[in-house]
This record gives structure tokens, C-alpha cells and sequence, in this order.
């Protein structure tokens, strides 16, 4: 890293996607153009009448042909790395409703493809799980690992891995006495963390593609449910990690790397699912990112 980007741990990258087929019917005009090498995005806004061309500057730009393994490897695999150096990352994706969150953390299509290789458009998520195996493979290593996933709606805590309660029990269920209910709460070191989440353990990268499928499911059961529109509610699905290693003076040490993967609600939608005014100030990548639909 150059001196300038040392001990910078906040890294914001811009993707474009193409337009949709029914964009391009309509001729839908296209007021940004992404200009990767120099990481800029130039927009053209009209106000009153009057055209207002503005440059925004990032840590990295994808243009709309932009391949996920490319995202992925330039800017997504360096932090898999760190995390199983024993690092906390959190990667999130924000922007309007249909610019391209899910698409980039999750990708389209299915997950599985031909000879267990990762489809073309898998994203961010099935590519971080299956590089944290690979690697963990290769390096014969010792390790556990375990899952959380939940979402957030109207400041409530949803456990999208809790078993589902039966909807007429035959028997009553005993409640157990000792399980508190979801909450937030503060560590005492200036952390946060979400009291009584379920979590499981996982040894396979197959495992954790099954838990996200299911967990997505019961989100979008939940929305229907609700009637809600689909992003209003953030989604954090995590990874911790602990690997066994031996110090050169052969004392078993364990590094502990942890994995936060975030689908934010649609940015419109961020103060109605729960994120206050004042965690919203980055500056002119948040203008930017409010002002055009894309992130
Ligand atoms: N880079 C891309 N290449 C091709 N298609 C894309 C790309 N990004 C997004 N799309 C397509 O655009 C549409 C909207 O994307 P997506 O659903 O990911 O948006 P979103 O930001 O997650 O929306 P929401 O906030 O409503 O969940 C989808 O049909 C998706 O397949």
C-alpha cells in the first residue's frame, strides 16, 4: 500500500451497472459515465434548467461491463485475506432501490454450477465463502467456524437462522427460561453485538450456500408477510472464523477473523429501516451516492 493509503481502513468503491433491457427500450438517458483508471465518476444533473456537471472521486470504480470475478478479486479477495488473518471486515453494499446490491453481494441465477465451480455471476458472498475455504484447504489448516445471519427492519431484530415455530403446536412448546429475547447490545468496549443470535457452525462451503438460502427464504416470507417492499430491511450475514496455529516457539495461539457481509435496505429507504440521520456522513461519496442511483 502507498504511504497516503496507510492505516485508511474505510475503502469506498463505485459500481455502475448497464442498463436494464427495458432502459434501453425506453432510451432511458444515461447522466454518468465511469472512468475506472483514474477512479472518477463524472454526472450531469440538471437544475433549473441549468446542466451541472460534477466528478466524484473513489477508492475504486467498476463501469457497468464489469465482471464480478473482477470486483472480486481486485477489491473483495484482499480483505477475505485479512479476516483470516485474524482481522474484523465488514463489506456493505448501498445504494437506491434496483442498482445493483444484491446483485453484486449475491449475484444472479443459481448458485451451483457445472464441475462445483462458481457461476460467472456469483457474487460477493458465495465468492468470499468459497475463497475462505480454498484457503483454509490448502493451508491444512485447524479451524471452526460459525454463522449468524439476521435483518433489520424498523430498528426489530430478525434471526433469519431460528427454527421456525410451528404454526398450530400440537403440544405446547416449553419456553426456555434461561433464552432472553434478540437484542442489541453495547459491549462495554465500544462495540455492539446482538444477544441471544443463533448460531451455527458450518464445515463446508456447501453448508453455508444451503443456511443463506434459507435464511433469504425466510426474509422474503417475512416481506410478504409484512407486505413490505423488498429493501426496506438491512440483511448481515457473518462469519467468524477460528484457526489454530503454532507459534515458532510451538505455543498453540488462535486467530479469531471475522466477516460481516451487509445488503443494506434501498437508500431511499434507510431512515424507515432504522439507521439514524447521523450515522450518514461520508462526505461526497454519500452525496453522490444519494443524488445518482448508483453505489
Ligand atoms: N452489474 C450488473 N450487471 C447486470 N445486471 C445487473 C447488474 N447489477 C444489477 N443488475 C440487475 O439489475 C436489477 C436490479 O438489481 P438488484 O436487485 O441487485 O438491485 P438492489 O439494489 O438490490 O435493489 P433493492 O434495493 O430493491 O433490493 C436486477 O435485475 C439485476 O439482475
Amino acid at each position: 500500500k502507498g504511504d497516503k493509503e496507510k492505516g485508511v481502513n474505510v475503502q469506498v468503491i463505485l459500481r455502475c451497472r448497464p442498463l436494464s433491457d427495458d432502459e434501453t427500450k425506453g432510451n432511458t438517458p444515461v447522466v454518468i459515465s465511469c472512468n475506472e483508471r483514474r477512479r472518477e465518476v463524472a454526472a450531469t444533473q440538471v437544475i433549473a434548467n441549468k446542466q451541472i456537471d460534477r466528478t466524484f472521486a473513489f477508492d475504486k470504480v467498476f463501469g457497468p461491463s464489469s465482471k464480478q470475478k473482477d470486483l472480486f478479486e481486485q477489491s473483495i479477495s484482499p480483505i477475505v485475506h485479512e479476516v483470516l488473518e485474524g482481522y474484523n471486515c465488514t463489506i456493505f453494499a448501498y445504494g437506491q432501490t434496483g442498482t445493483g446490491k444484491t446483485y453484486t453481494m449475491e449475484g444472479g441465477g443459481t448458485r451451483k454450477a457445472k464441475s462445483g465451480e462458481l457461476p460467472t455471476d456469483a457474487g460477493v458472498i458465495p465468492r468470499s465463502v468459497r475463497q475462505i475455504f480454498d484457503i483454509l484447504e490448502a493451508q491444512c489448516a485447524e479451524y471452526s467456524m460459525k454463522v449468524t445471519f439476521l435483518e433489520l427492519y424498523n430498528e426489530e431484530i430478525t434471526d433469519l437462522l431460528a427454527p421456525d415455530e410451528p404454526r398450530f403446536p400440537v403440544l405446547p412448546v416449553p419456553e426456555d427460561k434461561n433464552k432472553k429475547p434478540i437484542a442489541l447490545m453495547e459491549d462495554g468496549k465500544g462495540g455492539v453485538f446482538v444477544r441471544g443470535l443463533e448460531e451455527e457452525v458450518v464445515y463446508s462451503a456447501g453448508e453455508i450456500y444451503k443456511i443463506l438460502d434459507k435464511g433469504s427464504a425466510k426474509r422474503r416470507t417475512a416481506e410478504t408477510l409484512l407486505n413490505k417492499q423488498s429493501s426496506r430491511s438491512h440483511s448481515i450475514f457473518s462469519i467468524t472464523i477460528h484457526i489454530k496455529e503454532l507459534t515458532h516457539e510451538s505455543e498453540e495461539m488462535i486467530k479469531i477473523g471475522k466477516l460481516n457481509l451487509v445488503d443494506l435496505a434501498g437508500s431511499e429507504n434507510i431512515s424507515r429501516s432504522g439507521a439514524r440521520d447521523s450515522e450518514r456522513g461520508w462526505g461526497d461519496q454519500q452525496e453522490f451516492a444519494h443524488t445518482w442511483p448508483c453505489y
